[in-house]
């Protein structure tokens, strides 16, 4: 669905704002600071750890680290057991690289903490960060975990490798259709049910904390933050970027009800294409229940009254993630699915605008179905058939049906260049 042009609100401070993207990262943003959880565990690891080996940390039976990590080895574990390619993306706790592991050649993320690990107490920070994505990694909207260790005085984690943030994905897009932002709410709710469940709550959703996997699910990432409210008490928890904060997080409030208003503001960013502020006026009017008109006017009533449910004020009155699972638009998308599933078509809830459901095709006219054969990389890294779906694609038959009616469509730009296979036709 194509958006109206709305005309810009006046640029003050605390006036909202269109977002503002320098290539895919926002300067803007601020980062505050994060307090740490004052939790001990040196009885779990033992005091005399020498920091120059590698050390797994795992809560899995049977974790191990294979390589050579006696100090005879010059290089240290993370070089023995992967190459390290790009880099992937770098938040305030950590840089990721894309790796390949040697030992199965395939491609993963590993994370490398920046801090260094300097004495029982950190260490046992870290020890408890890794218990907790383990323990919630396994959902298929959670970015996987893999395994952790340590060396050298540094964390290293790692998961799997996943495409694009949704933050990378909003400034690459702009408009982002709204049948599109349905399929990622409704990824994303199913994620946080899978962590609430457990009795966890997340603390840091944002856009830059969602990542869209291989599989072309979305997925919640960078637990760093996460609580375990059966273990931890709430005073020790630590609050995340403000621009996401929900509002009772300043009274000290830290429930699962405070992830629903994160997940609920990232929306409305990513839906309104809007910047959300840090503090001020607009800070206060968005956590009043007021949306600015100009914004989500836009969008259809639906969205916007699942918007401004997951923003109440009160955490008391916010729905939870399986109540919003329940939302009619979602419940339909979900029974889609599941048809689907059960007639055995291919579907994918977050490859949204192929024409993937009979319903995107008018009746009677042909429907065709590709899939992604080869591209070119986009820069640096490799493009997906996503890239393209927020335009027209115009594509020329590379070559002639042959008898099992498979066709390879080219896209008509010299770069980048993919190469699709229809996979169905009705004509
Ligand atoms: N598994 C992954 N696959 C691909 N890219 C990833 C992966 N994990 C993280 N990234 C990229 O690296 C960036 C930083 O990762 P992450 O959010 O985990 O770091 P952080 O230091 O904890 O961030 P923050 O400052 O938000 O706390 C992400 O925004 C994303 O762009
Ligand atoms: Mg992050």
């Amino acid at each position: 669905m194509a958006k109206r042009q709305l005309p810009l609100p006046e640029m003050n401070d605390d006036k909202h704002r269109r977002k503002q993207f320098k290539g895919h990262l926002d300067s803007n943003r601020l980062q505050p600071p994060k307090f740490k959880m004052n939790r001990s565990h040196s009885h779990i690891l033992g005091s005399k750890i020498n920091s120059q080996m590698a050390h797994a940390i795992s809560f899995c039976r049977g974790a191990e680290l294979n390589a050579d990590t006696s100090m005879s080895c010059n290089k240290s574990y993370f070089e023995q057991c992967f190459e390290r390619l790009d880099k992937l993306g770098e938040g305030s706790f950590g840089e990721v690289f894309q790796v390949r592991d040697r030992s199965d050649s395939r491609l993963y993320a590993v994370k490398i903490s920046k801090q260094l690990c300097r004495s029982e107490h950190d260490r046992a920070e870290r020890l408890e960060e890794v218990r907790r994505y383990e323990e919630l990694s396994g959902h298929q909207n959670c970015v996987r975990f893999i395994r952790a260790w340590e060396q050298n005085c540094r964390l290293f984690v790692q998961m799997e490798l996943c495409r694009e943030s949704l933050l990378q994905y909003l400034s690459r897009c702009r408009q982002i259709p709204e049948k599109r932002i349905w399929h990622i709410l409704l990824d994303l709710l199913r994620g946080l049910k899978s962590l609430h469940d457990r009795n966890l709550i997340h603390l840091d959703i944002k856009l830059d904390n969602v990542l869209i996997g291989a599989d072309e699910k979305w997925k919640l990432s960078d637990f760093g933050l996460v609580i375990d409210l059966d273990k931890v008490e709430s005073d020790q928890a630590t609050e995340g970027d403000s621009r996401y904060m929900a509002p009772e997080i300043l009274q000290g409030q830290f429930t699962k009800a405070a992830d629903i208003f994160s997940l609920g503001i990232a929306i409305l960013e990513l839906a309104c294409y809007m910047d959300l502020p840090s503090n001020g006026p607009l800070w206060h009017e968005l956590r009043n229940g007021k949306l600015p008109d100009e914004f989500i006017n836009t969008l259809s009533v639906e969205l916007q009254q699942v918007i401004k449910c997951m923003m109440t004020p009160d955490p008391q009155q916010r729905p939870t993630a399986e109540q919003l699972l329940a939302d009619p638009v979602l419940t339909r998308m979900q029974n889609a699915v599941n048809n689907n599933a059960a007639n055995g078509a291919p579907s994918s809830p977050s490859s949204p605008s192929l024409p993937s459901s009979p319903s995107a095709s008018p009746a009677g006219t042909p429907r065709v179905e590709l899939q992604l054969a080869t591209s070119t990389p986009i820069g640096n890294r490799n493009c997906y058939a996503s890239d393209f779906l927020s335009g027209a694609l115009h594509l020329s038959p590379q070559c002639p049906p042959t008898a099992s009616r498979r066709i390879n469509w080219m896209k008509s730009t010299p770069h980048p260049k993919i190469l699709f296979q229809e996979i169905v036709s009705d004509s």
